[in-house]
């Protein structure tokens, strides 16, 4: 590890945006891996010095400068995390050496230990070594970095960050297949720190992407660290210099290749150019087709946050079509899992998709009576099914239900604003097998399942063969739930 060397001292004191893009490309090119504690207090640093409470009075500062950041002021707190990790853990024995489950136990005990005894977990802002070293506060992501980075100041090069799309844990070993959790996941879990990664009921649940998770390189925990820059002031503000910096370092982590295997942070970056295009750079529509292709190109399509970045970002431009396409090839990821309850995150996202941007589009767009509206066209009813579909095969053998009364309303309220010529274009095809899909869930080969054949009806083929008796799930659903509440 290079560590803190002259090279990027003599950059302090920091006043500007570039100058910590310098560091960061310092650290990135240099023929040493980067090192995770000083970079991460350096964006926590800045990060703090213009989103947090002390100081907001609105900072009427230069456009790209930042509020002065000393040399000495990282140097302590970087000082401080070594003395930390070294005061607790006696490596000199294993200079050189591959980690031991005890030593990674022993770093997250570190971090946990010297936690605040009780404070607001999911706050913003604490995710780095900057919050963990002055506030003793991270959140579930920041114990796991923090216990890479200490890691790395203690001289293992093997230990790395596994990243799902709502959980971190860690791997390590001589040829680094070894898993540990090292952090909390959610709330009121008890914590499995130590534990090697879930290989029961939990290994079907979403939480862990059947064991496709993102295994960082140095320089993709570099793209963690920046990915998990929050520059929110508040509720509805951001601190522009904040995100600047983070499209900034994205676009140099990016240039330089390390988020070719990271859709979430392609999908960030898509977000940040959504909001504020960078002339001469790819528009975000391309971002987030890049991270739709690296999730199927290196994650065996399991992964859902790329579909629903794609949709979110159609939603808001009403490319209404396009993104009911996104959501349905979301809910083919979706449906080869097995519901769990670690899986709230996923469960609010489709929930939110279903009961509130599908139904808010189809207020709007049935105000409009014209002829291309979507109700006219068949592969919007056929990629709505999809979607649906998706969700019911989700529910389908998991021990915890997904679907409820809440559910079906705005489901068949949308479907219903189909007409019947429009419905039945859509031709569902039953495969003789579609009952075998059931339990096994074999996992679909390529990345979509075409709905569409050429004759130019819409057919809903193999998997969805279940669509056809969808309504009548929903149905009986909602005639028992009904019946409960007439009880
Ligand atoms: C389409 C969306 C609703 C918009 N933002 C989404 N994000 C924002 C960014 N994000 C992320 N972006 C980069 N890297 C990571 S690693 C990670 C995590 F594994 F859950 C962790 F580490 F436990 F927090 C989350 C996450 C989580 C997903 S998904």
């Amino acid at each position: 590890m290079a560590g803190f060397i002259d090279r990027d001292k003599v950059l302090f004191p920091l006043k500007n945006i570039s100058s910590v893009v310098e560091i960061f490309k310092n650290q990135l090119e240099s023929n040493h891996e980067p090192d995770l504690a000083l970079l991460s207090i350096i964006a926590g640093a800045v990060e703090n010095s213009l989103t947090c409470r002390s100081n907001v009075s609105i900072q009427v500062v230069e456009p790209k400068t930042l509020p002065i950041l000393e040399l000495h002021t990282i140097e302590d707190l970087y000082n401080k995390f070594h003395a930390i990790m070294k005061g607790a853990i006696d490596v000199s024995k294993s200079e050189n050496k591959v980690c031991t489950r005890e030593t990674i136990k022993k770093v997250s005990d570190v971090v946990w230990n010297s936690l605040t005894r009780s404070y607001y977990k999911d706050r913003a802002h604490l995710q780095s070594l900057y919050s963990y070293l002055t506030g003793r506060k991270l959140d579930c992501f920041g114990v796991a970095f923090a216990v890479v980075a200490g890691c790395q100041a203690l001289g293992f090069s093997d230990v790395h960050l596994a990243l799902s799309e709502d959980h971190a844990w860690v791997v390590f070993g001589e040829s680094g297949t070894e898993t540990a959790e090292v952090t909390w996941h959610g709330k009121g879990n008890e914590d499995k720190r130590g534990q090697e990664i879930g290989k029961g009921v939990s290994a079907r649940s979403w939480l862990y992407v059947n064991n496709k998770p993102v295994i960082c390189t140095r320089a993709m925990e570099v793209a963690a660290l920046v990915s998990a820059i929050n520059p929110s002031l508040n509720a509805t503000l951001d601190a522009c210099e904040v995100a600047c910096l983070q499209q900034e370092l994205l676009w140099l982590l990016y240039d330089l290749g390390h988020l070719a295997k990271y859709p979430m942070a392609i999908g960030n970056l898509g977000d940040l150019e959504e909001i504020a295009p960078t002339p001469g750079r790819v528009p975000c529509s391309a971002l987030f087709q890049e991270a739709i292709l690296s999730a199927r190109t290196y994650y065996n399509n399991q992964h859902v946050y790329p579909y629903t970045y794609q949709g979110g970002y159609f939603y808001r431009n009403k490319m209404y079509k396009e993104a009911f396409e996104s959501w349905a090839n979301a809910s083919d990821v979706i449906r080869l899992y097995n519901y769990s309850r670690d899986d709230e995150e996923i469960y609010k996202e489709f929930l939110e998709i279903a009961n509130e941007l599908i139904p808010h589009i189809m207020k709007v767009i049935s105000s409009g009576f014209s002829a291309n509206s979507i109700l006219k066209k068949p592969e919007c009813f056929a990629n709505l099914l999809r979607f649906y579909d998706g969700i019911c095969q989700w529910e389908q053998g998991s021990a915890t239900p997904v679907l409820h009364i809440g559910w079906a309303k705005p489901l068949v309220n949308t479907i219903s604003k189909f007409d019947a010529d429009v419905r039945a274009q859509v031709n569902i095809v039953c495969e003789s097998d579609c009952s075998s899909l059931d339990d096994r869930k074999l996992p679909r080969s390529n990345g979509n399942t075409s709905c569409f054949n050429n004759n130019n009806n819409y057919c809903l083929s193999q998997d969805h063969a279940k669509s056809h008796n969808l309504i009548d799930q929903i149905e009986s659903k909602v005639t028992k739930d009904e019946e409960v509440t007439n009880l």
